[in-house]
């Protein structure tokens, strides 16, 4: 892919500038997308799962039809559910697991990376803010000047609650859980709810699920049998599955 400069510092995490026409168009692209899929109105789930993939950009094949609706909504049992409306800067940075659901109103600002793991829940109004500005004025220049985005992920089987809001950077380690109306500024270690503004731990979540528990543990039923109809990587089209998260801070 020959991507422009401006686009690749973007993706890189460098300094670029949003205003290029190249990245605008792309935004625009995104936007017509999001408006197809919230206007969607009632669809079946293969025809949201295609508005859904126009937006992220995934060319993934889906299953052939099955014989009749009640089969074919089937098909898609393990598809990520996002409800409308929801909104992207460029969609192709956004990766979603299996099993993911996304309430109402959601926000990515998808400068970069944005994943958010299996089986992972989000309440309504949740904001992922991947992009980021210079603190100098000097240097920030409104849309004259250059800015920046820092990846989001969000690991497998963590609850995050209405009007939370994910700023740049931050890592939500696996199984943890975000309280209502939280603003995340610091990286959440695995098995931990924290809440507040800034959101701060307020216990660690007991688990068998935690290595640390000693408590045996054997996986969910398709990670260990291969059981999944749908591996993530076909369901995004775009990534394998969630990278480790490294240590919180
Ligand atoms: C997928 C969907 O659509 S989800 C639908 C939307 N639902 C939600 O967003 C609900 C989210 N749930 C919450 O925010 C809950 O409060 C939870 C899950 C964080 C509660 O977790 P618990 O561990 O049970 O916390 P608990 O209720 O015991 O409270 C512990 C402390 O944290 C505080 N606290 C709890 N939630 C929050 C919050 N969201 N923001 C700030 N402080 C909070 C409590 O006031 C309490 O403080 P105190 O010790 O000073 O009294």
């Amino acid at each position: 892919m020959d991507l422009s400069g401006n686009k690749q510092k973007m993706l890189r995490g460098e300094l670029y500038h949003a205003f290029v026409p190249e990245l605008v168009a792309d935004r625009a692209r995104c936007g017509h997308a999001c408006t197809r899929y919230n206007n969607a109105g009632d669809v079946s789930r293969r025809r949201l799962t295609e508005l859904f993939r126009d937006i992220l950009c995934d060319k993934t094949p889906l299953p052939p039809p099955a014989a009749t609706p009640e089969e074919d909504d089937e098909l898609f049992e393990d598809y990520p559910w996002v409800q409308s409306p929801v909104n992207m800067d460029y969609g192709y940075n956004v990766k979603l697991g299996k099993n993911v659901f996304i309430n109402f109103n959601a926000t990515f600002l998808d400068t970069c990376e944005i994943s958010v793991g299996s089986r992972t829940l989000c309440g309504p109004n949740v904001s992922f803010y991947s992009g980021t500005h210079p603190l100098d004025p000097i240097i920030r220049q409104g849309t004259k000047g250059p800015e920046l985005g820092k990846e989001i992920h969000i690991g497998e089987d963590c609850w995050i609650g209405g009007n939370v809001v994910i700023l740049p950077g931050i890592n939500i380690g696996r199984g943890s859980v975000v309280g209502a109306g939280s603003v995340v500024t610091k990286s959440v270690p695995d098995f931990t709810v924290v809440a507040g503004n800034p959101a701060r731990v307020i216990r660690k979540i007991e688990t068998a699920m935690d290595p640390a528990s000693g408590k045996e543990w054997i996986g969910w039923e398709e990670e260990t049998v291969g059981g999944a109809e749908v591996p993530m990587a076909e369901m995004s089209g775009r990534d394998e599955a969630i990278q480790p998260l490294p240590k919180a801070k």
